[in-house]
């Protein structure tokens, strides 16, 4: 078979290489190291991945591109696998409150935060937000990542505006190389129509938006803000289950400030991940390792909401539950599309170890979208996505922080971004 595409002489190519499913527990101390390692592919897939030289049964001619990974890191495409991407304006405004230590929740309630997004979604023409996007999507491509989820929840109860944020990640994931997951999330925040009746809302997404949605084929996945002031455990348990009616799989917004229960419902109906978990009880994470919910964890958004409390990873992590991490970003509890700063801070404030860290942003991240056979890993078959940082391991990339370590991103077999020299 002729390769397309031959990366040679890798410091450590960390390949991943293991079942196609989420890792969990000792799973995580093997990240399949190869020293001196070689990666070939061919078009889109990958073809081979091993040590020192190809074996004979894999050819190249002249346009087979050969590049020397003579002090490089190689890995598997990374997966930000938790981004409210698609959106208007931003939330600068809102740093001299926080700075004064205006709670989120107080902002929100308020009428700003999300709130003060949905108006700027809504004023934005498909062209203005597919731009914004599309110039946040470029830099997450820079840093190395491959694949990302996209939620919509800027729109909530204008749901035109819902389907706008859809249509447009859709556009992007047909246009950009980087492949976009979407998830339904007009359940992000109660409008101020319904602040007395919430319920009503809850109907409307139920019997309305959700058919629609599914009917457009627009989402794969269906998430809810479960919080207080926000959306009730019982009211997030009622969405979810309409959304499962309709094929979507389900994730949520699970105890990022109140410990409501989010991780022990996230566990009851089985949502592929519960996301956040600052505030979640060791009950709930209990429940979760017992029932697979990956917990997919924010440290970005801690950081950046000064709250000083982070998800407690190392716990989750000694119980059994699979961790992914991912960006959170959006403009206004996460605005940073830079994955290696929040694996940086999965190192320096998570005190998780360099293996599950770059686990838990490739096949971990992949299986949380439920990519875990097509991407993740670098295994014969799979499709070539991966990263070549310019460091020496993987240790450097994380205890370095702050900047981007990134060489160059290869797409389904296609060198698609090259640092500047
Ligand atoms: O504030 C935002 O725009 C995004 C967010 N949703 C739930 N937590 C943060
Ligand atoms: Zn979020």
């Amino acid at each position: 078979m002729k390769a397309t595409l031959i990366i040679k002489n890798i410091d450590n190519l960390i390949t991943l290489k293991g079942e196609n499913k989420a890792r969990v527990k000792e799973e995580l101390k093997d990240i399949g190291l190869i020293k001196n390692g070689i990666i070939a592919l061919n078009k889109d897939k990958i073809l081979y991945v091993g040590e020192g030289e190809l074996p004979s049964d894999i050819t190249l001619d002249e346009s087979t591109i050969i590049l020397d990974g003579t002090g490089k890191t190689v890995t598997p495409g990374l997966v930000d696998s938790h981004t409210h991407l698609v959106h208007g304006g931003s939330r600068e405004n809102e740093l001299a409150m926080k700075l004064k230590g205006i709670p989120y929740l107080d902002i929100l309630a308020a009428g700003g935060g999300i709130h003060s997004t949905v108006k700027a979604t809504k004023n934005a023409s498909f062209e203005e937000l597919y731009n914004q996007a599309k110039k946040s999507l470029n830099t997450m491509l820079s840093f190395g990542v491959t694949t990302v989820e996209a939620k919509s929840g800027y729109g909530i109860d204008d749901f035109e505006t819902e389907i706008k944020q859809l249509e447009v990640a859709k556009h992007l994931n047909e246009d950009h190389p980087v492949d976009i997951i979407s998830t339904f999330m007009g359940a992000h925040a109660i409008p101020n129509a319904y602040k007395d009746n919430s319920d009503e809302f809850v109907d409307i997404i139920i019997n309305d938006m959700i058919p629609k949605v599914a009917q457009k084929k627009l989402a794969k996945f269906c998430d809810v803000f479960c919080e207080e002031g926000v959306f009730t455990i019982e009211q997030s348990k009622k969405i979810l289950l309409a959304a499962r009616e309709y094929g979507m799989g389900l994730k949520l917004h699970a105890d990022e400030i109140k410990p409501l229960g989010g991780a022990e419902l996230a566990a009851e109906i089985g949502c592929i991940s519960a996301d956040h978990l600052i505030a979640a009880s060791d009950n709930g994470i209990k429940e979760m390792a017992k029932n697979g919910v990956i917990a997919n964890l924010l440290p970005g958004t801690s950081f950046n909401l000064q709250t000083g409390n982070f998800a407690k990873a190392r716990k989750m992590i000694e119980e059994g539950v699979p961790v992914s991490l991912s960006t959170d970003y959006n403009p206004g509890s996460c605005p940073t599309e830079n994955i290696q700063l929040i694996m940086s801070f999965g190192a320096l404030i998570m005190k998780l170890t360099p293996e599950e860290i770059i686990t838990s942003v490739t096949i971990n991240g992949a299986a949380s979208l439920g990519l875990e056979e097509k991407i993740g890993s670098l295994e014969s078959g799979k499709q070539g996505d991966l990263v070549i940082f310019d460091s020496p391991n993987l240790e450097y990339i994380l205890y370095h922080f702050g900047i981007n370590h990134v060489d160059k991103v290869v797409k389904k077999g296609e060198i698609v971004y090259t640092k500047e020299k």
